[in-house]
């Protein structure tokens, strides 16, 4: 049988594995980026950034060694595969280089991609997209078509968007460093300024106004003052005074005007036209009172009924006795020619407050049917003790009015002058006291008033003022229609505009002595002035008492000091030492009250006291002082002590030694004034009452025996002397300690000086020089009269 040959089967050969084709992933384009927010400070770093690399497609490229025993994955796209090009590479490598050494995130993550891949698959990266890849997962369903095996695509996927997801974070900062070193680098790139060693320049400083306050800035009024030369003289009937009255004014020594009347008198004489109001700043003693009282007593002459037309205002009780005296004169002087005479009344709390009602009020009948009525209805009411407490009606001394009348309280006088707290007092208390008519209201010391608004005085009155009701013109119909006119004076008038817009003044004008400008105080021109320094300040009542007896104090005027007794010998019955003796029992009041704004309690129930005094003691061999001296001390205590000191240590002037203080007795202080206008005193020691307005005829010497407080209470203090067209003499004593003080605040010399007062010289340096070498025996003699004074102070305690 034939058999059929069947080859062998042929050893199957193994074939050798299938390469995979190429597996190109070619993701979408990668999305547009989302425009990055930047804030507006950032727009600069922001714009910086080259966002055209962003835009680059993300590729990845499995290469084409890799062997896959995996089934090829057919990838559907249209993208090309691009093969990474030259010039991005060179830019890889160039960000790659400035990482400083450190692997780039890229490469790190290259690094962890290779190992998480299968053997010999390796990820490469062309590019990095500069956005995150990430995308809706819709679009990359339908963009990409994954073959089988479903599972492995699945995995490769994970893997890729892993890759990405850290490529897009490294991209992220690395965008961000970019964006810093293209700033930084931009900044490195400034151009480099020079300097040199001189000091870099700073703004200018802020300079700060220090300048006071100056013309511009004052109202027109202030700015552009009436000025008047000091040597001006008219007189009084070239500026409009009646001839009679002129006539009567020189018998009283007023032969012509002062330079400040001169400027005033034209400015408030009563005219047809509205006139404003005026402020005055005159030196001590140039006539300022004059100046005011005389257009007053003129304007109120006018009138026939009595109404209460001007109140005077001023600090102190003894400038109001002296301002009446004053105001005497001028209404008798204008009472010649049939005009009314004046009645002038003070208010200075000297007196009961009912005393003083009583001088200032009185009762009128008052034609008023229906008034009458009503009182009679009030007065049967009364006697059936129905309303006792009826104001108006004073059941122990009841007023009777006629049939048909009333009975009106008025004042009987026309002017009244005054201190602040006793006119407050009488415009609450008095019944009647009424302001209503008052045409003229006068500030004297003004400065003094204003700064010190005792009771809120000023508020009150001009609150009371009938400023707007026509009908108190009805007396005066051919005068002026200016209301209420206020004058305003002082030697040393603030500038303090908030002061003076108190006085809510209409119209005003200032009226100043040429020379002087605002703010500035002038000394009377023929004042001269000394200053003593002393080496041994414990000493310095013998220094006093040196300068007392010296070649230095003598008669500055001829015939001014009256001599009212001429012998040697005195027995002295004057207010001498006795008056410090007596003074003393009110020691204890303190500097601080200078003044009389608050004389609301009547000191008259004890002026007898004054009279029942320690008995005087009998003064022999007394040598008079052919000259006045006016001694200032600090306070009250000191000026008692120093008048008392003086009289033990040098018992010749004793006699001739008068004591002033605040606490001082009016009746007594008038007496001692009195006293030392007719000669019998030469020598007083005050506090600073008398500093202000007090015009002592005869005095030549001003000793500032304290140096004052202020440059105020020195150009008042020594403005007592050289008044009137008069010479005098000014002397202030200081200590090592205050001298300083003295030359820059008053005198105005040396470093640093500063001073307002406006004098024609210089100040003198004098030296005592007896003074220098106090004997043993003196100085013995001083601790002795300590020794007393203080056992007399200690008995006044004890009794
Ligand atoms: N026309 C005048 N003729 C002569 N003496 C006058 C005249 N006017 C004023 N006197 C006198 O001058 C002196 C000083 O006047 P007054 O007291 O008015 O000065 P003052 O300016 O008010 O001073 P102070 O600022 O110190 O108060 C007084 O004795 C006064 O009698």
């Amino acid at each position: 049988m034939y058999n059929r040959y069947i080859p062998p089967p042929k050893p199957k050969v193994a074939q050798p594995p299938q390469r995979p084709p190429a597996r190109t992933y070619v993701p979408e384009p990668a999305p547009e980026p989302a425009p990055v927010q930047t804030s507006s400070w950032l727009q600069p770093y922001a714009r910086r950034v080259d966002t055209a690399t962003l835009k680059e497609p993300t590729r990845i490229v499995f290469g084409d060694d890799d062997v896959d025993t995996t089934p090829a994955v057919e990838t559907k796209t249209d993208a090309a595969v691009e093969v990474p090009t030259k010039e991005t590479k060179d830019k890889k490598r160039k960000r790659s280089k400035r990482e400083d050494n450190k692997p780039s995130v890229e490469e790190e993550t290259l690094v962890e991609e290779q190992s998480s891949l299968p053997e010999g698959q390796e990820v490469q990266m062309e590019d990095a997209p500069k956005q995150s890849p990430k995308k809706p997962k819709r679009e990359k369903k339908k963009k990409t078509t994954v073959s089988e095996p479903e599972e492995e695509d699945t995995s490769v996927r994970k893997r890729h968007k892993a890759v990405f997801e850290n490529m897009a974070k490294a991209l992220e900062r690395t965008q961000e460093e970019d964006a810093m070193d293209v700033d930084n680098a931009e900044e490195d790139e400034e151009p480099a300024v020079e300097h040199g060693l001189e000091p870099l320049p700073q703004p200018t400083p802020v300079v700060f106004d220090e300048s006071k306050i100056t013309y511009e800035t004052l109202p027109p009024w202030l700015a552009n003052p009436i000025r008047v030369t000091e040597s001006t003289r008219k007189s009084f009937e070239e500026l409009g005074i009646a001839p009679e009255a002129a006539k009567v004014l020189k018998t009283k020594g007023f032969q012509e005007a002062f330079a400040v009347q001169t400027a005033v008198l034209p400015l408030l004489l009563p005219q047809p036209d509205r006139q404003g109001d005026v402020v005055v700043a005159a030196p001590t003693g140039s006539g300022k009172t004059l100046s005011y009282v005389l257009p007053m007593i003129e304007d109120i002459s006018k009138g026939t009924i009595t109404r209460l037309r001007a109140i005077i205002v001023l600090p102190t009780r003894d400038l109001v006795q002296q301002v009446q005296l004053a105001c005497e004169a001028c209404a008798a002087a204008f009472a010649v020619n049939g005009g009314k005479r004046v009645k002038i009344a003070t208010a200075i709390g000297h007196k009961v407050f009912k005393n003083e009602q009583d001088a200032i009020m009185t009762q009128e009948q008052v034609y008023d049917p229906e008034g009458y009525q009503e009182w009679k209805k009030k007065t049967n009411k009364l006697a059936n003790l129905d309303d006792l407490s009826l104001d108006d009606y004073d059941p122990l001394n009841p007023p009777k009015p006629q049939p048909h009348h009333v009975i009106h309280h008025v004042p009987k006088v026309d002017v009244l002058i005054c201190t602040p707290g006793r006119l407050v007092e009488h415009i609450t208390k008095t019944k009647g006291f009424t302001l209503d008519y008052v045409r003229w209201l006068i500030v004297d010391e003004a400065d003094k008033l204003l700064a010190q608004d005792f009771q809120h005085w000023l508020a009150l009155v001009l609150e009371k003022l009938n400023v707007e009701n026509p009908q108190h013109f009805r007396a005066f119909p051919r005068s002026n229609k200016s209301g209420v006119r206020k004058v305003i004076l002082s030697a040393t008038m603030t500038r303090d505009l908030s002061l003076l817009n108190c006085l809510k003044l209409s119209r005003p004008r200032l009226v100043l002595l040429d020379g002087t400008k605002a703010g500035q105080q002038s000394l009377p021109p023929l004042l001269k002035e000394s200053a003593i320094k002393i080496r041994e300040p414990t000493l310095k009542p013998l220094y006093l008492i040196d300068l007392l007896k010296s070649k230095y104090l003598t008669a500055v005027n001829k015939n001014l000091t009256p001599d009212a007794d001429s012998s040697a010998s005195d027995t002295s019955d004057s207010d001498s030492s006795s008056d410090s003796d007596s003074d003393s029992d009110s020691a204890s009041d303190s500097s601080s009250s200078e003044s009389d704004l608050s004389d609301s309690e009547s000191d008259s129930s004890s002026d007898s006291e004054s009279e029942a005094e320690s008995p005087k003691k009998k003064v022999t061999e007394t040598k008079k002082l052919d000259t006045t001296a006016l001694i200032f001390t600090k306070s009250n205590e000191a000026a008692l002590r120093l008048s008392r000191l003086l009289c033990l240590l040098a018992p010749e002037l004793a006699g001739q030694i008068g004591t002033l203080t605040s606490a001082t007795k009016t009746i007594r202080r008038t007496r001692t004034l009195r006293s030392f206008a007719a000669g019998k005193l030469r020598i007083l020691v005050a506090s600073d009452l008398v500093s202000r307005g007090i015009d002592l005829e005869n005095l030549e010497h001003v000793i500032n025996y304290d140096l004052p407080m202020t440059e105020t209470s020195y150009v008042h203090r020594v403005g007592r002397t050289a008044r009137a067209g008069r010479a005098g003499h000014a002397w202030t004593i200081f200590e090592h300690s205050e001298a300083r003080r003295f030359w820059r605040d008053f005198a105005g010399e040396g470093k640093n000086a500063h001073t307002n007062i406006l004098r024609s010289g210089q100040v003198e340096r004098v030296r005592l020089t007896d003074s220098e070498d106090f004997s043993e025996e003196r100085i013995k003699a001083y601790e002795t009269a300590l020794q007393q004074l203080q056992k007399e102070a200690k008995g006044q305690v004890k009794g």
